[in-house]
């Protein structure tokens, strides 16, 4: 891919050559590429601006230990945790969350197989059809984007349905299939606790569905030649409304606190737990969805599965705000009621570097 100078530099064609080879990110690496391409080039004032805002501190995102949580101090405790890390970081880890090593360790694996199977294989499934629940490609915000971030991703959406064994790509299908039904369980325990943390009943949240529909995203970020240029993923706060997200140990994840990014070091057999925008809404800024990123690296490959809880399909239609209960005089609603199937459609339509959808809704 060619690097020219700025005059005549034509960036549409040059990602549309990109997106044409379908064969993602991992494809330039295997062709042996020494220099990124210019389209993943980030502009020099975000370069310098990292050099500022790199933590030197050494505190941590809270770890919660979830193990006997059927014992009443001690939920009382866990409930107390998630409710500071929720507010205070939007994100935290668990640990002792009930899902089996073994279960984590292959769906890591499942998706590295997947990204390092046959190029024709994973070549049929590269698409940007919006309609598509299963499919393969290089950054979803490819031609709208600033800057094109280093890695592939296979998604799986299941806003409205189980999952379909014959929709998976075989490599992967078992362990996916497998990983999905413990998200779930997982999925409403977390949303126990939330609703608990939040002063409501434990089945609140899961009863107006957020629990109910979920897209498993894997990422997978190959070695970059000069991880310093570009990024993994992009600061971005994540627009559902609650994220899961399992990382191999190469690490890479950095959550934006007090303005300054902290590293999220990967804990074996850890899950990285995070507040998305509609839980923010939700809790009418109890809870805070937090600018986070992935930085792009020398080694390789990263993998991370965000299993992105954005609420069942049927909620679409419905008017969706701040929880009632939570509103009072002392405490107005901060948000204006939306449709949901609006705000997707603002996301989708849009790019990490916009304006978030919720930001239209803020009174
Ligand atoms: O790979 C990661 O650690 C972060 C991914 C992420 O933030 C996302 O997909 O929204
Ligand atoms: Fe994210």
């Amino acid at each position: 891919m060619a690097t020219e100078t700025s005059v005549n530099y034509d960036r549409t064609k040059e990602l549309k050559q990109f997106d044409d080879t379908k064969t993602g990110v991992k494809g330039l690496v295997d062709a042996g590429i020494l220099n990124i391409p210019k389209i993943f080039v980030r502009p020099a004032e975000d370069l310098a601006a990292d050099e500022l805002n790199s933590s030197q501190k050494t505190i941590e995102v809270p770890i919660i230990d979830l193990s006997n949580i059927g014992e009443s101090i001690r939920r009382k405790e866990i409930i107390n945790e998630v409710k500071i890390a929720s507010g205070e970081w939007g994100f935290f880890q668990v640990i002792n969350h009930g899902i089996p090593l073994s279960v984590l360790d292959e769906m890591i694996e499942g998706i590295r197989s997947f990204n390092e199977q046959h190029l024709e294989l994973k070549k049929e499934m590269y698409s940007r059809d919006s309609a598509k629940k299963v499919k393969f490609n290089s950054n979803f915000d490819l031609y709208t984007s600033k800057t094109a971030d280093w890695r592939d991703t296979l998604q799986l959406t299941f806003l409205d349905s189980e999952p379909d064994p014959s929709q998976m790509p075989p490599v992967c299908r078992k362990s996916t299939m497998e990983y999905f039904k413990h998200m779930k369980r997982l999925g409403e325990a977390l949303f126990e606790l939330l609703s608990e943390a939040l002063g409501l009943q434990p089945d609140h949240l899961n009863s107006i569905g957020c629990s109910k529909g979920c897209s498993i995203v894997t990422h997978y970020y190959p070695p970059c030649p000069q991880p310093k240029l570009t990024l993994g993923v992009r600061k971005h706060a994540d627009p559902g409304i609650l994220t899961v997200l399992l990382q191999n140990h190469m690490g890479g994840l950095q959550v934006l606190h007090d303005g300054q990014w902290f590293d999220v070091h990967p804990t074996r057999g850890g899950l990285v737990i995070n507040v998305g925008d509609l839980l923010q809404v939700l809790s009418n800024d109890k809870f805070n969805s937090v600018k986070h990123r992935a930085t792009a690296n020398h080694v390789g490959p990263r993998i991370s599965v965000p299993c992105f809880f954005s609420g069942h399909a049927s909620l679409h239609d419905k008017s969706f705000g701040p929880i009632k209960e939570l509103i009072s005089e002392a405490n107005p609603p901060r948000y204006k009621e939306f449709l949901l199937k609006e705000y997707i459609a603002k996301f989708l339509s849009s790019s990490l570097d916009n304006k978030p959808p919720k930001d239209y809704y803020k009174m």
